[in-house]
């Protein structure tokens, strides 16, 4: 059987980040990729031109249409916009029998914002709670949490600030710091450090969404978190490593570099 992954998301309309680097990311790895839109962004490689958020009820209607008929092996969040919307979304993964990746998307690669900053406090009560594992970058680390990482031997003290919120599982992702790509996973007892090369590339649009559908997708194939995050974090990096330049600014992470022979 294949395991089916929903991805609740917002649209790239360049298809780099959002819910299109999330189907395409399922696609390579193998299982059902479905999508529930929450926004939808007019987006290209120079950044967000416009956002508009759907309403809450469609958000809604499109999540039970794929989980009350076809069923889930895991949920993937990404961009939520508005405290409304994310509320809304904390309620339904938080009542689905399926482990849900979180990933508390904050601002574009651009710095354009993708979540009003009054949605924080429901990010915070609602939907880190009803995280398996949450993703945060050191941006997302920072607004949540107020603590700041500079160096890899900070992001302990990060995971501890991310964890008191409620998820089972969260992933510092240190992309945003020099050197390697070093990333912290932790459950609070365990502590996994992932680390691969940094691909000096700067077509990277879409590593955090990518990274968090492959988690989902490894969950969904009965993975522990570990081992999902393992085979998530060489996915990515193969797929960095493979980022090729679209339009005229950053062009996006290649989901498909496996089927390339790249890397
Ligand atoms: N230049 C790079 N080379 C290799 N791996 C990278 C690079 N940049 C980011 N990564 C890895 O990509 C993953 C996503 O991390 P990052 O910190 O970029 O997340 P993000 O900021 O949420 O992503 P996004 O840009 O989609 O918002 C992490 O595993 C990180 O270590
Ligand atoms: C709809 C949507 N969701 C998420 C991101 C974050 O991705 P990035 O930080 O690479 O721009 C994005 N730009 N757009």
């Amino acid at each position: 059987m294949i395991p089916n992954v929903l991805t609740v998301a917002g649209s790239d309309s360049g298809g780099g980040a959002g819910i299109q680097a999330d189907l395409k990311t399922m696609l390579a790895l193998g299982v059902h990729g479905m999508s529930v839109v929450t926004a939808v962004t007019a987006q290209n490689s120079l950044g967000v031109q416009g956002a508009w958020e759907l309403p809450v009820e469609a958000v809604r209607a499109q999540y039970r249409s794929v989980v009350d008929d076809i069923g889930v092996q895991a949920v993937k969040t990404g961009m939520l916009a508005s405290a409304e919307l994310v509320e809304a979304v904390a309620e339904l993964i938080a009542g689905t029998d399926a482990p849900a990746v979180v990933d508390p998307v904050g601002v574009s690669k651009h710095g354009d914002a993708l979540l009003a900053a009054s949605a924080l406090d429901s990010v915070r009560s609602t939907l880190l709670p009803a995280a398996t594992v949450a993703t945060p970058n050191l941006d997302e680390v920072a607004q949540i949490t107020g603590v700041r990482v500079e160096s890899e031997r900070e992001m302990r003290r990060a995971a501890g600030a991310v964890l008191g919120y409620g998820p089972r599982w969260v992933l510092i992702k240190g992309g945003h710091l020099p050197g390697d790509a070093v990333d912290l996973l932790t459950d609070g007892s365990e502590e996994h450090w992932l680390r691969a090369p940094r691909h000096d590339n700067r077509h990277t649009h879409g590593t955090g969404c990518t990274l968090a559908s492959a988690i989902a997708s490894g969950l969904a194939k009965g993975r522990s978190v570990p081992e999902a995050v393992a085979a998530a974090k060489e996915y990515v990096t193969g797929a960095v490593a493979a980022g090729f330049a679209l339009g005229g600014g950053i062009g996006p992470v290649d989901h498909g570099w496996r089927f390339r022979g790249h890397v």
